[in-house]
């Protein structure tokens, strides 16, 4: 098999933490040699493709080889909550929940939509400050009650209390949550369902699940290596989880924190998120702006043309290994486990006039949610 980001081919090699992604496409369409990406190490790596030509069906696929590697621990990002077929792999989906200083104080009048430099936001900002200090655990109330002590104008403090009572209703933030850590103990996906939660909430959360996961392998308190993979990641990036991806793209590959941004919109993400990528596996993209930033990935080892060769089927991809300096055309394999994306169609609702009148209640989901 070759593998996407593995330099040495040595005898080891071929026993190495592997994740089977799918085949080389040849020029006739033929499937040919088996194609894998390297899960021995930490990588950080980008999906692209527009719309319905199988990003997330990819990143389901990377998430399933994951949870049969050894050594390593897949957490997925789903904001359109098509990644729950991973359960059948054994992982759990979680509606996430972060401890309110799982965001430091400085991102928190961000966070609420304030300006940091005064009024309401300075007074947040303080709140959160002097909340964390101490050694205890800290929940939205306790900052609304600092809030109401605060040294400030009527006015800023009401307006700081009106925004933390916003950001309680969002249900993201739980003084007693398990700690980050508690996400990737082991092998099977954890996939974050972040459907239908407010996207400051959903940018809390990334913010706190990618700088924890970070902070745990500095600090020696992760065995595994984990793997954060995120769908629609433009979604992210320009918020409160920037820094934290950032941090991610540049320095998590030294403490063993692999990271995957998968976006319709690649040309919404940083440069960075494209230059700091040792792997880039790209579906069908037609937006200028989008294949420009494809551009942007066009090593010197590559001959240029990237945006000329991406192949137009679903499931199809052109990948750029900057490990072995190559680029080609695979197809990626299909899914073992429900992938739940794919646009609905009219046509789907079935061919009689409606739902039958006898047809049994929808079966609840199973499992924990
Ligand atoms: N490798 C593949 N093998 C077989 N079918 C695939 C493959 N990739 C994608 N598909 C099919 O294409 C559909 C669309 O894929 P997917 O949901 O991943 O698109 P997407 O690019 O993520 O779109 P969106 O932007 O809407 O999320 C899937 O439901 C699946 O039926």
């Amino acid at each position: 098999m070759h593998v996407l980001g593995r330099e040495a081919d040595g005898d080891r090699a071929a026993s190495l933490p592997t994740v089977r992604l799918g085949s080389f496409l040849a020029r006739d369409g033929t499937a040919g040699a088996p194609v894998g990406v390297d899960a021995d190490r930490p990588h950080a790596g980008v999906v692209f493709g527009k719309r319905g030509t199988g990003k997330s069906y990819t990143l389901g696929v990377l998430a399933e080889g994951l949870a049969d590697a050894s050594g390593v621990s897949p957490v997925v990002v789903d904001p359109m909550g098509v990644f729950e077929g991973l359960r059948a792999v054994g992982g759990p989906t979680v509606e996430p929940s972060i401890r309110p200083d799982a965001v430091p104080a400085s991102a928190w009048p961000d966070l609420l939509g304030l300006d940091p430099t005064g009024g309401p936001g300075g007074v947040v900002w303080r709140a959160v400050a002097d909340a964390t200090a101490g050694a205890g655990t800290v929940s939205v109330a306790d900052l609304r009650d600092r809030v109401a002590e605060a040294d400030a104008p009527e006015s800023a403090r009401l307006a700081a209390a009106n925004h933390l009572r916003l950001a309680a209703s969002w249900g993201a933030f739980d003084a007693e949550a398990p700690p980050i850590t508690a996400l990737a103990t082991d092998g099977t996906p954890t996939v974050l369902d972040l459907a239908g939660v407010p996207e400051a909430a959903a940018a809390a959360v990334v913010r706190a699940v990618a700088r924890g996961l970070y902070d745990a392998r500095i600090g020696g308190d992760l065995d595994r290596l984990p793997w954060l993979l995120v769908d629609e990641a433009h979604a992210f990036f320009g918020g409160v989880a920037d820094p934290a991806l950032r941090t991610l793209l540049t320095r998590g590959r030294a403490p063993g924190v692999s990271l995957v941004c998968a976006t319709q919109r690649p040309g919404a993400l940083p440069s960075v998120a494209v230059s700091q990528s040792d792997l880039l596996v790209c579906h069908r993209l037609t937006a200028e702006r989008d294949v420009a930033r494809l551009t942007e990935a066009e090593a010197t080892y590559l001959a240029g043309g990237l945006a000329e060769r991406l192949p137009t089927g679903t499931g199809e991809a052109l990948v750029v290994d900057d490990a072995t300096e190559t680029s080609h055309t695979v197809r990626v394999r299909e899914r073992r486990t429900p992938h739940g994306g794919g646009s609905p169609r009219a046509s789907d609702a079935g061919a009689s006039d409606g739902p039958a009148a006898d047809a049994p209640d929808a079966p609840e989901p199973e499992g924990p949610r």
